[in-house]
């Protein structure tokens, strides 16, 4: 025991080595060498150092995380909140003491009365746009732009010193789902009928006047020379083919879509609006665009308004208003120069020129910051976040069943959903919608094939497919008249994400009440899909962006929705947990 307890309390002895002595290099060669070397150094050493300045020289200069912007405050508030969805592209911050102050002062108002609406246009709203709603009031981003687009009158006017055409600009930037589209339209409807009156007061004066001559000529029997024609027979001040407004989107689904608000305020209001794209014959873009009663308001993509234009340039003559929709697409390197091209040219009759995105990336606020510097941003206070009514759940791939396979998890995912019993038991069964998002397009129609193999209902839409399927394709998952039943009945909202175990789905043939998008960001940007409640992010996206459009798919005005993830041992699960925290605090992905 006594010799034990010695042994316990016996000091252990530290021996250097016989070389001890014998070392020759510096602590600095010493630290350079070692693999940990550059741990808590303020001076990296001259080898992190080469490699830093070789990291930085091969980063592209838009790439280079520098801020801009007068809007960027740089407070304690401000900083970043999640450390993994910063790696990634980031998205211009925005003060969060500015977005409580704006949001205290929006929720002061009410109605679309308060924001100084024409009368028949509040009639166009609540019987046609939206008249399939009990009740409406304006969004945050309907408040904060209508009267900010309605109070600027626009007068155009030149810079003496440059020459250049001076023209109110605007950047409307609001979470998805938000009534973006009615912002800008109803400022522009109410600017051409205002317009419109003014005209009709003045050619009334004109003919007043002019039949006042005439009768004096008659009068005095003076004979009366006819006016000489115009060289091309056109009236100058025509409107066939001259529209008052363009508005700007990047593919015909999107021109599709916003056509089809801009006709139906049109029933009541009384303007000339279409819808022109290349998924429309020839005949039908030239009747459309030279109809012999005019034009008003003109919506396309900028590579058709271009083409048009360079064959028949005066259709530009007359633009006042110029809306570039989803203007992070529009302003991209692959649209950039041609959208340019359209505004340079219509500089001369501009008033406005409105960017709307549901997404500032740092790229294109720094391409206003430059090319734009007067422009007036209006952000609403949720800006980035995902619709708050949107859960995210994560589905582990590497678990079993699925052992790694991605596109089983996928389908059982489906299968899940599908089968899901309705919240409202009373409620009749109504078809599910459900989008899956793929990064790469190959993938699409892999995975449609592979879920149509396991008895699913579903469809892939990708660049590949045809102008004239994709418009069918999405008219299932967008038509209001579709989802018109479920609107009136918001309330038995029937969504339920049963996680309970499902029974075998293998004993079921064919998944009933289903459908399923397969698509990439083309089904992600804008597409109003008001009939999907569920969406699948088969890859983990690449961006913060690109989370907040495919779930910004979901819960739009307010609606309830889910998305589930699907994660594998190669994918960046820290950046799933951030949006999944900042989307159960309510807060902004930046
Ligand atoms: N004030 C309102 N009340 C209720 N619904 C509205 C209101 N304004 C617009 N909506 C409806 O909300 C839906 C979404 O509108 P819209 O497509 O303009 O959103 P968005 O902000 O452009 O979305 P995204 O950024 O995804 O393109 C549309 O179906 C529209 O009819």
């Amino acid at each position: 025991m006594a010799s034990a307890m010695k042994q316990r309390k016996k000091p252990t002895r530290m021996v250097l080595a016989d070389d001890v002595s014998k070392n020759t290099k510096s602590r600095q060669q010493q630290r350079d060498e070692n693999p940990f070397g550059g741990m808590n150094r303020s001076d990296p050493g001259p080898r992190l150092r080469a490699l830093q300045d070789k990291t930085r020289a091969a980063m592209p200069a838009e790439e280079t995380p520098k801020r801009t912007g007068k809007h960027i405050v740089k407070n304690k508030d401000d900083r970043p909140l999640f450390h993994a969805l910063k790696m990634q592209t980031a998205l211009a911050s925005l003060s969060y003491s500015a977005r409580t102050s704006l949001q205290d002062k929006l929720d002061k108002i009410e109605t679309f009365e308060q924001l100084g609406i024409r009368q028949d246009i509040i009639d166009a709203l609540y019987n046609q746009a939206l008249g399939y709603l009990d009740y409406i009031d304006p969004t945050p981003a309907q408040k904060l732009a209508i009267p900010a687009l309605l109070s600027k009158k626009g007068e155009i006017t030149q810079n003496k010193k440059t020459g250049e055409y001076q023209y109110d600009k605007f950047l409307l930037a609001a979470e998805t789902g938000s009534g973006k589209t009615l912002a800008y339209l109803i400022p522009i409807i109410s600017h051409i009928k205002t317009a419109e009156d003014i005209e009709k007061a003045e050619a009334a004066d004109k003919a007043q006047k002019a039949a006042k001559v005439n009768d004096k000529r008659h009068a005095e029997h003076i004979f009366d020379v006819a006016p000489p024609k115009l060289a091309d027979g056109l009236d100058p001040d025509s409107a066939t083919g001259r529209p008052r407004a363009i508005i700007l989107l990047p593919s015909s689904e999107l021109v599709d879509q916003v056509g089809k608000v801009a006709k139906l305020m049109a029933h009541k209001v009384k303007y000339r609006s279409a819808s022109i794209s290349a998924s429309n014959s020839p005949t039908v873009i030239r009747n459309r665009l030279f109809n012999p009663n005019g034009i008003d308001i003109i919506v396309s993509t900028p590579h058709l308004i271009s083409s048009i234009a360079s064959k028949e340039p005066h259709i530009l003559s007359k633009v006042n208003y110029i809306v570039a929709d989803e203007a992070d697409s529009l302003f991209d390197r692959s649209f950039r120069d041609i959208t340019l091209d359209i505004i340079d040219r219509s500089a001369s009759s501009l008033k406005q020129l409105i960017l709307c995105s549901a997404t500032i990336p740092r790229s294109l606020d720094k391409f206003i910051d430059n090319r734009f510097p007067m422009m007036k941003r209006l952000v609403t206070p949720k800006l980035h976040s995902v619709p708050r009514r949107v859960q995210l759940g994560v589905v582990d791939i590497d678990k079993q069943p699925y052992s790694g396979n991605r596109t089983l998890a996928c389908a059982d995912a489906i299968w899940q959903l599908g089968k899901a019993e309705h919240d409202d038991t009373g409620a009749n069964h109504t078809v599910k919608h459900i989008i899956v998002f793929v990064n790469e397009r190959e993938k699409a129609e892999e995975v449609q094939q592979f879920l149509v193999s396991k008895g699913i209902d579903a469809v892939a839409l990708t660049r590949d497919t045809t102008e004239a399927r994709r418009g069918d394709i999405l008219d299932s998952f967008t038509s209001p008249s579709r989802v018109e039943g479920e609107l009136k009945n918001a309330k038995k909202d029937f969504l339920s994400f049963d996680t309970r175990p499902q029974q075998d789905t293998t004993s079921y043939k064919k998944l009933a009440n289903t459908k399923v998008l397969v698509t990439t960001d083309l089904g992600s940007r804008g597409i109003d899909t008001l009939a999907v409640r569920h969406a699948i992010l088969y890859d983990v996206p690449h961006t913060s962006i690109d989370f907040i459009h495919r779930l910004g798919r979901l819960g739009r005005m307010n609606r309830r929705g889910r998305g589930v993830v699907l994660v594998g041992k190669n994918d960046r699960k820290d950046i799933v947990r951030e949006v999944r925290d900042a989307m159960f605090r309510g807060q902004a992905l930046i």
